[in-house]
């Protein structure tokens, strides 16, 4: 991965050269708090040991008695399926990959009435076990295979933490079980079982995810100069200081659409804290240049724009014509005018002083998914450590998980006594 923060400096909002050179002593030392806590596996920190502690043997072995799978529906939410669904969305497998993580009755009906459940494998992932979004749609998946006359339990596997209701689900019925790893929250959970065992079902190098992973964490070090992970992490919080509250992040590729989505996980739940954190804005190059970009370079001063791309790619001609006014195409490809359109995008944010980086992989392949996963995490502790939040807690939305089980009946919470006392000014 690299990360180019040139156009990051002397926009609006304002970052010098000099203001970087002076964070980088907080950078150092938040380098070294980190190393500490990968040291000592500490929670959440543990996640940056997964290219190591990750062990792609045992998910194979897990997975093989699914080899046969036409499909994989992963059911689970939030930093339980995002992970698998980039990974998905980002390689090429003959076998489809499927997640319900949303409790819409519409889409779930229409997702299982779509798929032959006989040749689907289903994934359970739930680190906590008690999700009662994933745990709700299970029930109806488990459902729907019986009425369709499938042995779920030939074709379900669990990944999941030591204790809960998944855990004993798994024990009663002998399904084969991955272990969520400890310490491992789950938005930082994808290059362990929660997000690797999709990616070895649909046939991918695993390996290689890790090795991109690894790459990238030894490139970790205590100048933000010498890292390209904590240069963006380092840039990010800087601009986010001087009032770059929101981030939007825009990838040139489709394949790397869903990468936005698990980035905003990533970013909001890790560092909306304490008043502080970065709004997560998600764009898809070139598509949202003939939409979002209007808001980018000519909307409120308070935006770092990050673009995001591939060097090489599959590319297809586009063919000649005899059309006027568009001969200057023919001849050309569909790659050479997404590049073109990348680096129009970024000189026209510097041209109105938008700050923006540029962040680049050779390939959206194993390796550089690897590398571009590793790299946003670190980033993200990086901010953490240099803004002081706690960047592996998610208190906010616990309290909104409470309030809605309160609401159900699950239990006494005080949470959900707030919800009942709503204001109300209805305008009908
Ligand atoms: O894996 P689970 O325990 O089911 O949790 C799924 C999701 O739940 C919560 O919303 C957390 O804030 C997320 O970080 C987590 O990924």
């Amino acid at each position: 991965m690299r990360t180019d923060i040139g156009n990051a400096l002397g926009g609006e909002p304002s970052l010098t050269r000099d203001a970087l050179d002076e964070l980088d002593a907080d950078v150092a030392a938040a380098h070294e708090r980190i190393a500490d806590g990968m040291d000592d596996d500490a929670f959440g920190y543990a996640a940056l040991n997964l290219p190591e502690t990750a062990d792609p043997d045992a998910i194979r072995n897990a997975v093989a008695p699914f080899a046969d799978s036409g499909a994989v529906l992963t059911v689970g939410i939030g930093g339980s399926a995002l992970g698998a669904a980039t990974l998905a969305k980002g390689l090429e497998s003959d076998v489809g990959a499927y997640f319900l993580d949303n409790v819409d009755p519409e889409h779930t009906t229409r997702l299982l009435d779509s798929l032959d459940l006989s040749r689907t494998t289903v994934n359970v992932v739930s680190n906590s076990g008690t999700t009662a979004e994933t745990l709700s749609n299970f029930l109806v998946v488990r459902e729907a295979m019986e009425r369709d006359g499938v042995d779920w339990t030939e074709r379900t596997f669990v990944t999941t933490g030591p204790k809960g209701n998944l855990r004993n689900l798994a024990e009663k019925h002998d399904l084969p079980a991955l272990d969520v790893p400890e310490g491992v929250p789950g938005r930082f959970s994808v290059l362990s079982t929660v997000g690797l065992a999709v990616a070895a079902i649909q046939g991918h190098d695993i390996e290689a995810v890790l090795a991109g992973a690894a790459d990238e964490r030894d490139r970790l070090a205590g100048s933000l100069y010498d890292s390209p992970a904590y240069a963006y992490g380092a840039t990010s919080y800087a601009l986010a200081e001087r009032g770059a509250v929101t981030n939007a992040f825009m990838p040139y590729a489709e394949s790397l659409e869903t990468f936005a989505e698990w980035f905003a996980q990533l970013w909001a739940e890790s560092l909306g804290k304490d008043g502080q954190g970065q709004t997560p804005a998600r764009a898809l190059g070139a598509t949202d240049q003939h939409s979002q970009l209007q808001l980018y370079r000519a909307g409120p001063r308070d935006k770092l724009v990050t673009l995001v791309r591939p060097t090489e790619r599959a590319d297809r001609g586009i063919p000649e014509t005899d059309l006027d006014g568009l001969s200057y195409l023919g001849g050309s490809s569909l790659g050479t005018l997404l590049d073109a359109e990348f680096r129009a995008t970024e000189a026209s944010l510097t041209a109105a002083d938008c700050p923006n980086v540029r962040i680049e992989i050779d390939r959206v392949d194993e390796r550089g998914l690897g590398e571009l996963l590793f790299g946003m995490e670190a980033a993200c502790v990086c901010y953490g450590e240099l803004a002081d939040l706690s960047t592996f807690t998610q208190p906010a939305v616990e309290w909104g998980k409470k309030a809605a089980r309160g609401l159900l009946g699950g239990g006494e919470f005080e949470e959900a006594e707030a919800v009942r006392g709503k204001e109300r000014l209805v305008v009908e």
